[in-house]
């Protein structure tokens, strides 16, 4: 079912600073800051050779990553994402299975105009897991 890594997300408290960290300390190339208003976060992209870094900082009152970083202040990897042929019948398999899809299991749009849904990190030894549509 999974495919590529997408990408690797990590939450950072202020974006401006983890972009100039990549930036100028690690010589990356970071996109502008795309706010999602939808998913509670502002991200930027790093593309490498082999992925993409996704930085991410709360945008709004009820982020969901908002508690992620009131336990880590400095910030931390959030999720990985995974993409998937077909992102409903993935859907479907996981519900099967027992997993938990996050929200009401139905698709957003995510950062790159795909469908992206989110899976229970603790059915995923503790980790965020998204899938985003190839
Ligand atoms: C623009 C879209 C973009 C893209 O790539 O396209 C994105 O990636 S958007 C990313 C932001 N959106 C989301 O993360 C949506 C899915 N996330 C959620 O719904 C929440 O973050 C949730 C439910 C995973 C956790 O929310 P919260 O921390 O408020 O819940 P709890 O305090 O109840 O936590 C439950 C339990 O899980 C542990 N936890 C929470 N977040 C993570 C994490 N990122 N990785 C690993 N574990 C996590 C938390 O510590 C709790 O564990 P416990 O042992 O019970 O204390
Ligand atoms: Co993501």
């Amino acid at each position: 079912m999974i495919g590529r890594l997408n990408h690797v997300a990590i939450a950072v408290p202020d974006l401006e600073a983890a972009t100039a960290t990549y930036r100028d300390t690690l010589g990356a190339k970071v996109s502008p800051p795309q706010e999602e208003p939808d998913h509670g976060v502002t991200v930027v992209f790093i593309e490498l050779p082999n992925t993409k870094i996704e930085l991410l900082e709360p945008l709004g009152e009820n982020s969901p990553i908002q508690a992620f970083l009131d336990r880590s202040p400095s910030g931390g990897i959030h999720h990985v994402c995974y993409e998937v042929d077909d992102i409903i019948s993935a859907r479907d398999r996981l519900k099967e299975q027992g997993a938990r899809v996050l929200g009401n299991g139905e698709p957003k749009v995510g950062a790159h105009g795909k469908p992206v849904l989110f899976l229970h990190p603790k059915d995923f030894n503790g980790t965020l897991v998204e899938l985003e549509q190839a």
